[in-house]
C-alpha cells in the first residue's frame, strides 16, 4: 500500500481558519478509505518571514525538495499575500494550475446570474502558473518627464506545449469542448505561439472540439452563457482573472478549489480566493473551497475517485442545509467556518 504525504501549509488571513477545516476533511477521509497518509503542519508566509528572514523554513523546504517528484505528496495551502506563493509554485514548477469552476445542484440558487437556476455551470479552467507576465522580467528608472516602468510577457514554446497537451488531455476526459482564451490580436508573436502549438498538439485529440476566442469577448461570453463553456485555456494573467470572474458567476469564491501540479504529479491544492484581510478571524469565511481542494488532492495525489467524491457530495448535502456569511440567504442557516466543517463532516458519516 502506499503512503501519502500532505504538508498544511495555512498561511495567514482566513488561510488557517479554512485550512482548519480542510484538514478534518483530510483525516475523515484518511480514516474512511484507510488511506496511510502522513501529515505535517508548516509555518509559511509573514509570520516564518518574521521568524527566520524566510518564507519557509529551512527544514520545510529540505522536505518539500524532497518530495517535488513524488507524485503520492501535495501541499495543502491556505493563503498568503502575493510574494510567497509566487515564489513556491516557480521553485516546484507547478505549471498546471486546475480550477474547476462549477454550481452545486444544492446550491444553484447562490448564483447571481437567474439563467444559471435552469442549469448547473461546470467550467474548468486550465491555467499556466509559473510564466507569463507574473515572472516577467521587470525594468524601471526614471527621465525628465517622470518614472517609467515594465514588466514583460513571455513564453517560451516548451512552457506552452506543456501545458496545452495538459488541457488537451482534460478536455478530452471531460465533454471534449477546449476554448482557447487569448489576445492575439494586439499581443502577436506571443499567442501566435500558442496558437500553433495548440493547431499543432489538436491533431492527436480528433475527439476535442478546439477553439480560440479572445479574452474581452470570453469575459462577455461567460457571464451570458456559462453553460455553453467547458474547458477554458488560458496563459498566466487570463487564468486569474477570468477566475474570479468565474467566481462571480457561481456566487463566490469561497466555494472554488483549485490544484497546481508539476510534471511528476507533486501537487499544491488550495482556494482560489486570498487571505480576506476584510473577513479574517472573524470565523466567517468559507471552508468548502479548501475542503473541495481537499477532494481534489484526493482525485491527484491519492488517485482515489471514490474518496473525492465523497467529499463532493458531502459539500452538496451541508449546501442544501446551510450557508456561510458570503452565500447567506433566507431559508438557510448561517453558519461559521468551523459550522461549515461540521455540516460537511456529518454529511460524510
Ligand atoms: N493563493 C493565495 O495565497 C492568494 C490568492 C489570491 C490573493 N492572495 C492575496 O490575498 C490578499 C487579499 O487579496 P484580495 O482581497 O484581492 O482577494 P481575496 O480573495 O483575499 O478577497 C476578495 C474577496 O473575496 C472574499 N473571499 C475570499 N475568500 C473567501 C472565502 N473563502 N470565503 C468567503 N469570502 C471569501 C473576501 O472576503 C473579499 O471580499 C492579497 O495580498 C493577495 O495577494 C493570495
Ligand atoms: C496572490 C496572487 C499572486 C495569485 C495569482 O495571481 O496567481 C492569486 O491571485 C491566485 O489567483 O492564485
Ligand atoms: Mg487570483
Amino acid at each position: 500500500m502506499s503512503r501519502y504525504h500532505v504538508l498544511l501549509m495555512p498561511g495567514e488571513g482566513i488561510g488557517t481558519e479554512i485550512v482548519a477545516e480542510g484538514e478534518r476533511v483530510l483525516r475523515a477521509i484518511a480514516e474512511r478509505y484507510k488511506i496511510d497518509v502522513d501529515i505535517s503542519q508548516h509555518l509559511v508566509g509573514e509570520e516564518q518571514f518574521k521568524q527566520s528572514g524566510r518564507y519557509l523554513s529551512v527544514e520545510t523546504e529540505t522536505l518539500c525538495d524532497e518530495l517535488k517528484t513524488n507524485p503520492n505528496a501535495g501541499i495543502l495551502f491556505g493563503a498568503v499575500a502575493d510574494e510567497p506563493i509566487g515564489i513556491l509554485r516557480k521553485h516546484y514548477d507547478l505549471f498546471t494550475n486546475l480550477r474547476p469552476i462549477r454550481t452545486f445542484s444544492a446550491a444553484a440558487d447562490v448564483s447571481p446570474l437567474c439563467s444559471v437556476r435552469e442549469r448547473e455551470i461546470d467550467l474548468y479552467i486550465v491555467r499556466e502558473l509559473v510564466s507569463g507576465i507574473y515572472y516577467g522580467q521587470m525594468r524601471h528608472g526614471s527621465d525628465a518627464a517622470g518614472r517609467w516602468a515594465g514588466q514583460e510577457l513571455y513564453y517560451h514554446e516548451t512552457e506552452v506545449r506543456r501545458i496545452v497537451q495538459q488541457a488537451l488531455q482534460v478536455a478530452q476526459q471531460r465533454r471534449k469542448r477546449l476554448h482557447f482564451v487569448h489576445k492575439g490580436n494586439v499581443i502577436k508573436d506571443v499567442f501566435q505561439i500558442w496558437l500553433d502549438v495548440l493547431h499543432a498538439e489538436a491533431r492527436r485529440f480528433p475527439q476535442v472540439e478546439c477553439h480560440d476566442i479572445l479574452v474581452d469577448n470570453m469575459a462577455m461570453q461567460m457571464v451570458l452563457k456559462p453553460q455553453y463553456f467547458d474547458v477554458l485555456l488560458a496563459c498566466n494573467t487570463f487564468g486569474d482573472i477570468l477566475s474570479d470572474l468565474g467566481a462571480g458567476i457561481v456566487g463566490s469564491i469561497g466555494l472554488l478549489p483549485s490544484a497546481s501540479l508539476n510534471a511528476h504529479g507533486f501537487g499544491l491544492f488550495e482556494s482560489v480566493g486570498g487571505t480576506a484581510p476584510d473577513i479574517a478571524g472573524q470565523q466567517k469565511a468559507n471552508p468548502i473551497s479548501t475542503i473541495l481542494s481537499v477532494a481534489m488532492l484526493c482525485r491527484h495525489t491519492f488517485g482515489h475517485e471514490m474518496a473525492a467524491q465523497a467529499i463532493e457530495n458531502a459539500v452538496n448535502i451541508a449546501l442544501s442545509q446551510c450557508r456561510t456569511a458570503d452565500l447567506a440567504a433566507e431559508g438557510y442557516e448561517t453558519v461559521s467556518t468551523a459550522g461549515m466543517g461540521d455540516r460537511v463532516l456529518s454529511a460524510l458519516h
